[in-house]
Formats: C-alpha cells, structure tokens, sequence
C-alpha cells in the first residue's frame, strides 16, 4: 500500500453533512453550501451541475482542502482533508500556465516542483507533449497557443503528476463549441486508458459545468444542486455504454431521454435562481 491509497476501499470523495458559511465584508455570514451530501467512488467520473451562483466551485474547493467546511465532514481516500491533498490535481476554466516558460517547461513544473529529477520530468512531460498531440509546439509560449492548444497543456500539466482525483471547474467553458467536443473526447480518451500513469486504476472525476450535455456526455452520474445555498438535489445515474464519442452520444434516444429527465429537475432550480435575481433586481 502507498500513502495515497484509501484504507479499507473507502470512496474516493466523501462529503458528509459539508456547510460553508462565509464571512461577507460586512461581517454577515454567507452560507455557501449546506448540508452536502456526496460519495465519489474510485475511479467514477461525476458531473455536478446546479444554477449559476449556487456552490458548485465552493464544494470543489473544499474537497481541495483550499476550504475548510464550517460543519461536516469532507474525506478524501477516507482521511478527512487536512491541507491540499497531494493526489489532487486541477483545471480550472482559467488556464494555470506560466505565460514566461515554454509549453515543455511548463508541463515539467509539477513534477519538477515534487521534487523528480530534471531529466525524467522532461521525459514525463514530452509522454503527455505527445498524448495530448502538442509534440510540435512544446518550445512555444503559451501566447503563442490557440485557446485549445492552451487547455490541452493544462491537462498534460495536471495529468502528468498522475492525480488519483481530477477536479474541474467548468474546464472548457472558454472553448468555441468543436474545440469543447474536441477536449471533451480528449479527456475521456485520456481518462479512460490504462491510469494516467504508472497506476493500473483511474483516476476519480469531479467535473463542474453549466453544460447539461456535457455533464451527461462524460459522467457515470450527474448530480442536481439546488438554488444556493447548494445541497444535493437528485442524483442521475447515466447508464451510457463507453467508450463514448461526445458528439455521436448526444444524438443517441437514451441520451435526449436522460436529459429530459435531468432538465426536469435542474430546470427547476435555474427557475428559482432567475426570479430570486427578478426579484432582487426590481
Ligand atoms: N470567498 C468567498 N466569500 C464570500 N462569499 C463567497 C466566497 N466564495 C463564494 N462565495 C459566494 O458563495 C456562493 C457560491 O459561490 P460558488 O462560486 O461556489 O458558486 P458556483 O455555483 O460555482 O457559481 P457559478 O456557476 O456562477 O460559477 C455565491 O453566492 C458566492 O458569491
């Protein structure tokens, strides 16, 4: 056993009972996120998707460790989060490269930084150059990159320290629409190979969206928050068959049935979000 793996099989993500209150400026207090229930196993792919506004990015945040929940419990492996764990990785929708190093030497960073030496992190960093197709761009600066070239370097920079969970915070939100069905395949396909490196399992997703398809073109299962404060509305199972293809899934009956059942519930709560706003506004 290493020291990343889970006691016992625990899921990979737990949050139990998780509410955030933050303090406002006014010294108020804002709840976030109440009473959170979620389990991620190892190696499931999990779409979160709630109105805007509602804690979807302070739930990531707390598994993170970046947060610590004012009540509950939040596992990661079955270990309560105490700091950053060092087996998460993330991409955010903003990128998170250093725009003055090269795309190789932004991809060697992370294993550089944990400590492997140079000439195997330029190994490690020139696999994932190659997996995610920027082989031929790995002198350039990032300002030199298309939008979608960049993200495939966030996710060679992220994957390459070979996370046990993958947190996403609406990663391709940026992207026009192909490069999103593009990245979206990508991942899958980057996901779904045998571990992101040197491990025989995958890695475990939390992946946040305000894209309904997309969150069903990628996940195990789909869960439904509510209007803020965000708790765990519904939780959809998406029995689709993988390998999937984002773009041919979506056209499939079963897809446009899952999502119709899904909207029924999400819809709701992007209905109470909009008139709490109507009524705020008048
Ligand atoms: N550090 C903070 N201090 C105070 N309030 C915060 C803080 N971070 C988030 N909030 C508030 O908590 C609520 C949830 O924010 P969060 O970013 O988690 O929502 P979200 O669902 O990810 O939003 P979106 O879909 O728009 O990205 C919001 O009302 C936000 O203003």
């Amino acid at each position: 056993m290493t020291i990343g793996d889970p006691p016992g099989g625990a899921p990979a993500i737990e949050l139990r009972g998780a509410t955030k209150v933050f303090r406002t400026p006014s010294g108020a207090g804002h709840t976030a996120v109440r009473a959170l229930d979620l389990t991620v196993e190892q190696g499931e792919f999990v779409a979160v998707v709630g109105p805007t506004g509602c804690g979807k990015s302070t739930t990531l945040t707390l598994v993170s460790g970046l947060e610590e929940p004012t009540e509950g419990e939040v596992l990661v492996g079955g270990r309560p989060v105490a700091g950053i764990p060092p087996q998460v990785g993330f991409v955010f929708q903003q990128d998170a490269v250093f725009p003055w190093r090269t795309v190789l030497s932004n991809v060697m960073a992370g294993p550089r930084f944990r400590g492997v030496p140079k000439t195997e992190a330029r190994d490690r960093a020139r696999d994932w150059l190659r997996r995610v197709g920027l082989t031929a761009f790995e002198g350039r600066y990032p300002h030199q990159l298309s939008g979608g070239q960049r993200k495939r370097v966030a996710l060679a920079q992220t994957l390459v320290n070979d996370p046990e969970i993958l947190l996403m915070d609406e990663p391709f939100s940026a992207l026009d629409v192909q490069t999103r069905a593009l990245m979206s395949d990508e991942l899958l396909h980057l996901w779904g190979g045998s571990g992101t490196g040197g491990r025989a399992s995958r890695a475990s997703v939390v992946f946040v969206t305000h894209d309904l398809e997309e969150a069903i073109a990628l996940a195990d299962k789909v869960v439904v928050m509510t209007a803020g404060p965000a708790t765990v509305k519904e939780v959809f199972p998406v029995p689709l068959p993988r390998p999937r293809k984002v773009e041919s899934v979506r056209l499939e009956p079963r897809f446009v049935e899952i999502y119709r059942e899904i909207w029924a519930s999400l819809g709701e709560e992007v209905r109470i979000t909009r008139e709490r706003g109507a009524g705020r506004a008048a």
